[in-house]
């Protein structure tokens, strides 16, 4: 028999790769990134140019195809092989990003009559518009004492599915009369690949309060949210539920003709970009923490009993590895927060040395930053420039940086940015830890590691944890090529379980970032400053960002 590969597409916030993986060893044979021609979508609509709010992010549905036609083909290439010798294909996506579709699964946003309506297209993770509706489900649920709550850390996120497809109901009645169904963009995509629609374990459990054992809530709580969506998981959120790892299905002859793969190739239920890399980087067992570490940061841990975890994104049975209780937290920003620094806070004269020295501009910060020693900035900053996913759960937090002086340089600001996401994770960390979800090992992988040795130094040293780094440029498109084998099956070449295959694929560096004992008692120090803050403003004592995002609101609507 031939060698044989699997295709993993990893959907990321700004673009989307195809990676094509050898079966045997786990080895990237080629890859390929399509950034999405529309991007992020936060200020206009495409073609109308309606305005946006404030808060809001929209992608266009067409860019995930148009990753299909491009990387796909790319890859096989690039590789040279036969696309029999494709046996299956995978995917991961960001999540909760969802979309509106018709009876025919037709995005609303691909039609005339929706096209200039920003609720008919997709809403990406990231899209915190929907906060007043999280604000009022979760005072819901509190009152009604729903048993879920405390499974998604006693607060539902205006990142997920329910908060947005209220938003809709509420802002935009007729857009949520004319869909179908509401889908992830994970789901969407697989539906279009295979010709049928199916919804997978991990975003229903963590998005879209779906229980293995108890289903959705009931009508009756959805009715107290709204009586237009008592019926909502019967009708607009319907749909079987399967594991991940279940084959949804075949590519289509359409769709093989689109990729270059072959008609009948096993495509596996759609994933979530996080928890694709857990077994990509070998864990299949309780007490070992992965963080996916990009524009943002997930962080994925498995045990073996169900706990409360202040602030924690959820917990689901089998949602990340099956056997196992899959628990995620989050930082909303982190690579983001770089990002922002980078073309929002540099002066003119760090991009022209940077130019000069033929560097990119985070490499020339980094490396200026690096020659501080951890204190001797003397800034700290809370890391909340997108909200906080976890431990506070609130999209309306916003940023701090305390410490300012005349002489303050770029990178120094730089460092204190890479040191309070730090906090942020070492928050979670404890967070998990203290509630009796063990963390006893830490693995990082995504685009941050691969990129800045500092930023991964820092985070060993604030959480005074040892981290083991992925040996994969795509470790969530690895891990989705890891369950496109699985939903091929070892009679086709592939796996039985993402158990075997992760024993046969996955992939650490050797070398790992060790917490520097000196460096740690200094970030002991700063770390109980950042909690200091965090509860300050983050638990109700000085509301103040909460006041400013009011009075901004206020002036924008009165302009
Ligand atoms: N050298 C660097 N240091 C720190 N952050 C960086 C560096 N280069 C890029 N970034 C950040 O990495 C993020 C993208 O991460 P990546 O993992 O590639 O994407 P995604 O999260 O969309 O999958 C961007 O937010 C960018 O600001
Ligand atoms: O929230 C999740 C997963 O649950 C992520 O998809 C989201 O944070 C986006 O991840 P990226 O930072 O784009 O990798």
């Amino acid at each position: 028999m031939s060698k044989k590969y699997a295709i993993g597409v990893d959907y990321g916030t700004q673009s989307g790769r195809a990676v094509l993986v050898d079966l045997t060893n786990g080895h990237e044979i080629a890859d390929h990134v399509t950034p999405y021609p529309h991007g992020v979508i936060d200020e206009r609509l495409p073609g109308s140019g309606k305005p946006l709010g404030h808060d809001w992010a929209l992608q266009h549905p067409d860019d995930y195809l148009e990753v299909l036609r491009r990387s796909v083909p790319a890859v096989l290439r690039e590789a040279g092989i036969s696309p029999q010798d494709v046996i299956g294909l995978g995917i991961d996506f960001t999540a909760c990003t969802m979309l509106p579709i018709d009876e025919q699964g037709t995005p609303l946003c691909f039609k005339p009559e929706w096209r200039d309506h920003p609720h008919g297209w997709v809403k990406l993770w990231k899209h915190h518009a929907a906060q007043e509706e999280a604000d009022r489900l979760n005072a819901i649920a509190a009152d009604r004492g729903e048993r879920f709550l405390p499974r998604y850390g006693g607060k539902i996120s205006s990142e997920w599915m329910i908060a947005k497809v209220w938003q809709i109901l509420n802002e935009a009645p007729e857009v949520y009369e004319a869909t179908d169904r509401f889908t992830e963009a994970t789901d969407w995509v697989i539906s279009q690949l295979t010709g049928a629609f199916v919804r997978n374990s991990c975003t229903a459990g963590y998005k879209s309060i779906w229980h293995k054992r108890e289903g959705y809530p009931s009508p009756g709580f959805f009715g107290a949210l709204d009586p237009r969506m008592a019926n909502l998981t019967e009708t607009k959120l319907r749909g079987d539920i399967v594991p991940l790892g279940t084959k949804a299905g075949e590519l289509t002859p359409e769709m093989a003709a689109l990729t270059g793969l072959a008609a009948g190739t096993a495509v596996a239920v759609g994933n979530v970009d996080a928890h694709a890399a857990v077994p990509a980087v070998g864990v299949v067992t309780e007490g070992k923490l992965v963080m996916a570490m990009g524009t943002s940061i997930c962080h994925m841990l498995l045990g073996t009993e169900e706990v409360e975890v202040e602030g924690m994104c959820g917990v689901v049975e089998d949602g990340i590895i099956p056997g196992y209780l899959g628990y995620e937290a989050g930082q909303s920003a982190v690579g983001d927060i770089f990002e922002w620094f980078v073309e929002e806070g540099v002066p003119a004269y760090v991009k022209e040395a940077a130019e000069r020295e033929g560097v990119g501009v985070h490499q020339w910060l980094t490396d200026r930053a690096s020659r501080y020693k951890p204190g001797q900035t003397g800034l700290i900053a809370l890391d909340w420039w997108n909200g906080n996913r976890s431990v506070l759960v609130d999209t309306n937090l916003t940023g701090v940086v305390v410490g300012y002086s005349l002489l303050t340089k770029p990178e120094e600001l730089y460092r204190t940015l890479l040191e309070a996401t730090a906090f942020g994770t070492r928050t979670i960390i404890d967070a998990f830890h203290g509630s009796g979800v063990p963390v006893r090992e830490v693995y990082a992988c995504g685009g941050l590691p691969q990129r800045n040795p500092l930023l991964m130094q820092i985070y060993a040293d604030v959480t005074n944890r040892e981290i083991k780094v992925a040996d994969s440029k795509q470790t969530p498109a690895v891990g989705a090529a890891m369950f496109g084998a699985v939903a091929a099956g070892s009679a086709k070449g592939g796996y039985d379980s993402i158990v075997d295959a992760a024993r046969a694929m996955a992939r650490v560096r050797e070398e790992t970032f060790k917490p520097i004992p000196e460096n740690v008692a200094v970030y002991e120090r700063l770390y109980r400053e950042y909690r200091e803050l965090h509860d300050y403003f983050g638990r109700g004592a000085n509301d103040v960002m909460k006041r400013l995002k009011t009075l901004k609101d206020e002036a924008s609507h009165s302009s």
